[in-house]
């Protein structure tokens, strides 16, 4: 099938159509590094998604030669729908993900090849390697800290290795203009006081463990792409020629090590690169991004075309005008100053609204919440600096009966009784993978000694062998534990021997391990009370696995459990089905959109968050505080109707009640865009913190608070100065320091949530975080699929997702029975498993 003449033609004139000039123009240039600098709601997504299908129909570069980096895994997948919907066609991104998934892609397609691994030295990763999570490098990183000092150390020198060996693997050091990546070498070298030396210390045995159980952490993934490309140019030159264009979006979060990597794969003749972001909308600086990358863009890979894109769609006037003017006081270059405005009415003033403390705070919020209404809850968010300020907030919601949920919670796929589960998994694809063996060798429990266990854990690391090696040897002596072994590897043996065979699909074979394990058994022995919803989650797992097998015909277990390893808390959706109002950090925020945002505690040293100061240079201190700014910008920029901004005067915050200014970023706010209302007290009678009522207090007059509350709108003039309280303030310390997850940490939430499940600018499935029950199909009728069975070749049949096809091979028997389908709409065959398919005989 040729598919060009199939798929539809996004031409000029389709550019033209649905895009305005400035996205259309930035759509239809496709040589040359382009820099499109996109303001917050102004349709970027929507111009590169018009851009690379203009670019593969009507310039008919293949699509598998585009390489399109995505911030998350949910952006990719959106973006790939959205194309194909544009062509009417199905065509194949490969390389369209996120950094990391790309990378990954890569390692393991270089790594199968003999030739790369002898032109790395030999000695590198196989190609089946495992990904290491934040629980199994923190098993690592507490052997190694157990080790050095003993039983008693300190957790939070855990999170400071851990913080530190992100940093070293994020940040890049330039030498001579060459770029150099900081392996533990490279660290120990630059090292120059005691507490970096013991930092490069662990960073290095850290690593040793790693290699020794062929797994890479997600840092590693980018790191050592680059690494790799570095030491085999070759490598690099030949993946330069593969990509015939390159697209990176969200370019202002990008972090040293991808622009490296970018550098490495942008064909260097061509320089076809279009890069979209946002430089005042860049808020991961705390984990690594940096800033400067998009501002030099134009520098790095000149002659650039920039294109800018200032109309909002999304927000009403007098919300982009209010936004604009805070973001207004950060230090800008000149060619990346925007003029955003909208088109839209100029709608309701900014609210701003001042109160006594966190609780009126609080409540006010829920009781606006309430008055709009509960065919708004689902179209409203709270939004808050860090994850402590969600409880007052939560209970205030429940105290009108308002249904809420904090989105940001734990992953599905970070639940215990998923993460064992894919333990069992993991032990399967990868031998060497002690972090997994570990996990499951006695869960259930099987009464599997700790000195059995340590015994081969020793060995593992005198080099004689893989975990598994020595456990099998171990279970098969005449040792004291091998009995109790026996049972564990006896099951390991058999479900090898399920996967080798080709006769299981995964998930069958997930279903056996549940099963032959009796996991559900050990649930409802660990807490009746929890059992049923974590065996639902089980089933979640196995239904989240039968679609992924559906979607990646052929693929391995190896591929299911890389694909599990990249979700991160960006891929969650905020589920507006359920009709609830919505809390999250502002971070979590970014790329949403709501019709009303509440943004609580903007108070000065929350809201900008204060912390670490005293270690702080002035420019640091100035680089924090802009980046503050940037976020206060994101949050506001999320809501398209109305927008609330509070300050409490007295909060309860990090176990003591202090009063609060209010946030630099109110006062910045053009006061022709706001409503202030100072100090509304929706409590009769406020008891407070020590339980005992005192009456509502009189604010009877704007600005008659105690803390220098009145916004000073207007008369400000203070250009990009951070207002009267100086920020560096020895007295705040770094006390506010906690709220952040450590560096290179892709998760803000911990609090377990309820997953959500589809947010409204994006409605599209998600594939793994709720997998869509599925009707059962009658089981077939006999051992053997026959021909007198309804799915025998050549029947015709009809799948709710994919719709209509031909079987074209039935095999398989009992549970196992599956057929492979050609469905019309694509050009390949899926192996649908009878046992969960909603397939229906139509011809
Ligand atoms: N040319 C256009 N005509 C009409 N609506 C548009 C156009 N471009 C974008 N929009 C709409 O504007 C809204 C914002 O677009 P989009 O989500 O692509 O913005 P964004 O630039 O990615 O936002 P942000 O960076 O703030 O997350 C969407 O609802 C989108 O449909």
């Amino acid at each position: 099938m040729d598919d060009f003449v199939e798929c539809n033609v996004v031409d000029d004139s389709v550019l033209d159509k649905e895009l305005n000039p400035e996205q259309a123009a930035a759509a239809k240039k496709i040589n040359g590094p382009m820099l499109i600098l996109a303001g917050a709601g102004s349709g970027k997504t929507r111009c590169i998604t018009y851009k690379i299908a203009h670019l593969v129909s009507y310039h008919k570069i293949d699509s598998n030669r585009v390489l399109a980096v995505t911030f998350t895994n949910k952006a990719a997948r959106e973006m790939k729908d959205r194309i194909q919907k544009l062509l009417n066609c199905r065509k194949p991104f490969t390389w369209m993900g996120t950094f990391h998934s790309v990378c990954l892609k890569l390692l393991k397609l270089c790594l199968a090849k003999e030739s790369v691994i002898k032109a790395l030295g030999g000695k590198w990763f196989d190609a089946n390697f495992s990904i290491y999570d934040d629980d199994d490098q923190k098993r690592i990183l507490k052997e190694i800290l157990k080790d050095d000092l003993g039983d008693d150390y300190d957790v939070n020198e855990l999170k400071k290795v851990h913080s530190a060996i992100s940093r070293f693997k994020n940040t890049v050091l330039y030498k001579n203009d060459k770029a150099v990546l900081q392996t533990p070498d490279v660290a120990a070298l630059n090292a120059e006081f005691a507490d970096e030396e013991r930092k490069a210390r662990y960073y290095a045995a850290y690593q040793k463990k790693l290699a020794e159980s062929n797994a890479m952490d997600f840092d590693d993934l980018l790191f050592n792409t680059v690494r790799m490309l570095q030491m085999v140019p070759n490598l690099a030159e030949q993946l330069r020629e593969r990509f015939q264009y390159v697209v990176v979006d969200e370019y202002q979060d990008t972090n040293d090590v991808q622009y490296e990597l970018l550098k490495l794969l942008i064909n260097r003749d061509t320089k076809n690169v279009t890069v979209v972001g946002d430089d005042d909308q860049s808020i991961y600086g705390w984990r690594g991004a940096n800033i400067k990358i998009i501002r030099n863009f134009h520098r790095d890979f000149a002659p650039v075309t920039i294109v800018k894109l200032e109309r909002n769609y999304r927000s009403t006037a007098n919300i982009v005008k209010g936004a604009g003017s805070v973001i207004a006081h950060n230090v800008r270059p000149a060619e990346m100053q925007k003029n955003v405005f909208s088109k839209e009415e100029a709608g309701e003033l900014i609210h701003v609204r001042y109160f006594e403390d966190d609780r009126a705070e609080a409540s006010n919020i829920a009781k606006t919440v309430a008055q709009a209404g509960p065919d708004f809850y689902a179209k409203t968010a709270i939004f808050y600096r860090t994850n402590a300020q969600s409880r007052v907030l939560e209970k205030a919601l429940n105290d009108l009966r308002i249904p809420s949920v904090i989105f940001g919670g734990t992953r599905f796929w970070d639940r215990k009784e998923i993460k064992d589960v894919l333990a069992y998994l993991r032990v399967l694809a990868n031998e060497k993978d002690d972090a997994a063996y570990l996990r499951v060798i006695n869960t259930p429990p099987r009464a599997i000694g700790k000195t059995t266990v340590e015994g081969v854990l020793a060995k593992v690391k005198a080099g004689e062998g893989s975990f598994w090696d020595n456990l099998l040897a171990e279970a098969n002596g005449t040792g004291r534990g091998a009995p109790k072994l026996k049972v564990f590897t006896d099951l390991v043996t058999n479900w090898k021997n399920m996967m080798t065979s080709g006769e299981y699909p995964l998930p069958i074979l997930a279903e056996h391990i549940i099963n032959d394990t009796g996991y559900k058994d050990f649930l409802r022995k660990e807490d009746e009370v929890t059992a049923d919803e974590r065996i639902a989650n089980l089933d979640e797992m196995i239904n989240a696995i039968r679609e992924f097998d559906e979607e990646h015909p052929g693929a391995t277990l190896d591929a299911f459990l890389q694909d599990i390893s990249l979700l991160t808390d960006g891929d969650k959706k905020v589920d507006t089905s359920k009709g609830l109002v919505t809390l999250m950090t502002i971070h979590m925020a970014k790329g949403l959109e709501f019709n009303t945002v509440h943004l609580a505690g903007c108070d000065d040293e929350i809201f900008p968050l204060v912390r670490g100061t005293s270690m702080l240079s002035m420019a640091e201190i100035n680089e924090q505080m802009e980046e503050e700014r940037r976020l206060f910008y994101v949050g506001c920029t999320r809501a398209e109707k109305k927008l609330y901004l509070y300050h409490a005067e007295r909060r309860f915050f990090q176990g003591n009640i202090r009063p609060f200014a209010p946030s630099r970023f109110l006062k910045e706010l053009d006061p022709s865009v706001v409503d202030f209302t100072p100090c509304l007290n929706t409590r009769p009678s406020v008891p407070d913190f020590v339980g005992n009522t005192r009456s509502k207090p009189s604010y009877g007059s704007y600005g008659s608070s105690n803390y220098g509350s009145r916004p000073s709108y207007g008369n400000s003039g203070s250009g990009n100065s951070y207002g009267n309280r100086s920020f560096g303030g020895a007295s705040h310390g770094s006390s506010f320091g906690g709220s952040r997850s450590g560096f290179g940490g892709s998760s803000f939430g911990s609090r377990p949530a309820p997953v959500p499940a589809s947010i409204k600018k994006n409605d599209k499935h998600i594939v793994y975080r709720n997998p869509v029950k599925v009707v059962k199909a009658p089981a077939p009728s006999g051992p053997t699929i026959e021909y007198d069975n309804p799915y025998h070749e050549g029947a015709r049949v009809r799948h709710s997702r994919y719709g209509t096809g031909v079987i074209m091979k039935a095999y398989g028997s009992g549970d196992n029975a599956r057929v492979d389908v050609r469905f019309d709409r694509e050009n390949m065959n899926r192996t649908i498993i009878l046992k969960y398919a909603a397939l229906e005989v139509i011809g």
